[in-house]
């Protein structure tokens, strides 16, 4: 890398304040749709941020732009304090894409797909031994270590998700990325996840997920930011709701209001 470009890189252990994303009034379009429509996102060095809000209101589209999936129309966009176009430290953040399968036609095992998280790490795409307990560690947070050899077109679809937060943690990232990680999985394993999570958060990691409902990662998350339409409509303490609650569109009446009293709704993830 030239100088010049490792001087760019030089955020790499920025202020402990400066946030890890920073997404300010951004704008971007899917086709000839207007899908985030002036947003500001901020997460902080050891954050758990949630983003929450409708069947398309945008998140998922929030979070590939961040990861550099959907390009911005207008707006900025730091990650560690580096602008997008000059960030080039991939290897510092774990990605968990909204539910897609692992298999692909070509005939990988589990732990391909997991080494394949870690690569990036690697010089010349050799597994080290440092990278290869990495792999191992990452399948066993899961519970998938039992069937790191089988093929991955042979997993269920929650097996599925659970080898991609695999192959996210093997990247051993400082930012997860994670949207709707639990889709899928049923809920012992929700708990499972949820534990590991835990400690990621514990040794540091900063977080971001996409989620639908709060479900077993309610205690871990500080922040809740909600998309209505493509526009933050709340970003603060996370909704104390829970299960039913949670879900978002449905409309929180207030439980103290009167009987007779017209209900309060907040709205707040309609
Ligand atoms: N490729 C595309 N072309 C045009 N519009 C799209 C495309 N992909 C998504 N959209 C639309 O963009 C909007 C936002 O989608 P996005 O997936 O970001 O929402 P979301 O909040 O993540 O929804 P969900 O909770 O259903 O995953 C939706 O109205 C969706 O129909």
């Amino acid at each position: 890398m030239p100088t010049e470009a490792r001087a760019t890189q030089s955020t790499a252990h920025p202020p402990l304040d400066q946030p890890v994303i920073s997404l300010r009034g951004a704008t971007a379009s899917l086709g000839s749709r207007p899908v985030l429509r002036g947003i500001d996102l901020t997460v902080r060095r050891g954050e758990v941020v949630a983003l929450l809000g409708a069947n398309g209101s945008g998140k998922s589209t929030a979070v590939r732009s961040v990861v550099g999936q959907v390009p911005l129309s207008s707006g900025e966009l730091t990650l560690f304090g580096t602008d997008l176009k000059r960030f080039r430290d991939w290897s510092r953040i774990g990605y968990v894409p909204q539910r897609t399968t692992a298999a692909s036609g070509v005939p990988a095992t589990v732990r391909e797909v997991v080494s394949s998280g870690r690569l990036a790490r690697t010089r010349f795409g050799l597994l080290r031994k440092a990278d290869k307990a990495a792999v191992a560690a990452a399948l066993a947070a899961v519970g998938m270590d039992a069937h790191a050899d089988a093929p991955v077109s042979a997993l269920s679809g929650g097996q599925h998700q659970r080898v991609l937060i695999a192959r996210a943690l093997a990247v051993e990232p400082e930012l997860l990325i994670m949207d709707e990680p639990m889709a899928g999985v049923d809920l012992a394993n929700q708990e499972v996840l949820a534990d590991t999570l835990r400690g990621q958060v514990a040794a540091g990691v900063t977080v971001l997920l996409v989620l639908h409902e709060l479900g077993p990662l309610e205690p871990l998350i500080d922040r809740a930011v909600v998309l209505r339409d493509g526009c933050v409509v709340h970003d603060g303490p996370p909704p104390e709701a829970v299960g039913q609650h949670a879900l978002p569109g449905h409309d929180h009446v207030h439980p103290h209001a009167a009987h007779d009293a017209e209900p309060l709704r907040t709205g707040l993830l309609s």
